[in-house]
């Protein structure tokens, strides 16, 4: 199996889990697509649910697989999210999110949602977290040259991301920006949380600490699932 078939994977076994009348969190980013994909397959087979999307991107995948969409004004609990993760700590499962920009809406949804199912393939589990990837930092468009110097004088190296096709800075969903932030290997992320959202300017980060009820982790054989 490829990286793509492992995706499906655990996007799919997530699908089995939503059930008729359910409300769906619905995540961004190549695994989320699979598990819109799927989600709107059963839908043609007669599978009742309304969504809330994370992303922009993801209302369009949903409206085009026929997934019926509501607000938070509507429904303000939902019943199940259904998102990937960029890193996934072994131990604890904190995650890592937001890669993909869409780490504000997906922290929204994911603490309104009575369980947060995390779908990723077997590349995403790290002992420790920032390993990896960076830790994606949302801030407003407003002095963020002055907000990514505080990030910096926190020990972390910051870059603003581009966009590839048109090498635009990133702009969020919300109107913001995006920015890398590689602290490392993180020894204690609920700290480092707290400090970033102590930072004025800083909307959101991407540390989802105690967050996921359920980690779906699809390795070349088998979809595991992982509980804290
Ligand atoms: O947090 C996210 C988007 O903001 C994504 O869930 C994360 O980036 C993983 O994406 P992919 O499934 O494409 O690897």
């Amino acid at each position: 199996m490829n990286v793509d078939d492992c995706k499906r994977a655990a996007a799919h076994y997530a699908a089995s889990l939503v059930k008729p009348g359910m409300v769906v969190g619905l995540g961004t980013g190549s695994t989320a697509a699979f598990m819109i994909e799927r989600l709107g397959e059963r839908v043609a087979e007669g599978l009742d649910i309304l969504a809330i999307p994370t992303s922009e991107e993801s209302a369009a995948l949903a409206r085009a697989a026929g997934i019926k969409i509501t607000t938070f004004a509507e429904h303000s609990v939902v019943d199940i999210t259904i998102d990937g993760a960029d890193e996934v700590e072994r131990k604890t499962l904190h995650l890592i999110k937001g890669l993909g920009a869409a780490l504000l809406r997906e922290k929204i949804v994911a603490q309104a949602s009575r369980r947060f199912v995390v779908i990723v393939d077997a590349t995403k589990p790290v002992n420790q977290l920032g390993e990896r990837v960076p830790v994606p930092v949302e801030v407003v468009p407003f002095g963020y040259e002055a907000t990514a110097a505080r990030l910096e004088a926190m020990g972390a190296k910051v870059i603003c991301p581009r966009r590839k096709l048109t090498g635009e800075l990133l702009t969020t969903d919300n109107g913001n920006r995006i920015l890398d932030c590689s602290f490392g290997p993180i020894e204690d992320v609920q700290a480092l949380a707290a400090r970033l959202d102590g930072i004025v300017g800083v909307v959101e980060h991407g540390l989802f600490p105690n967050m996921a009820t359920d980690v779906l982790v699809a390795t070349e054989r088998e979809v595991e699932q992982w509980t804290p």
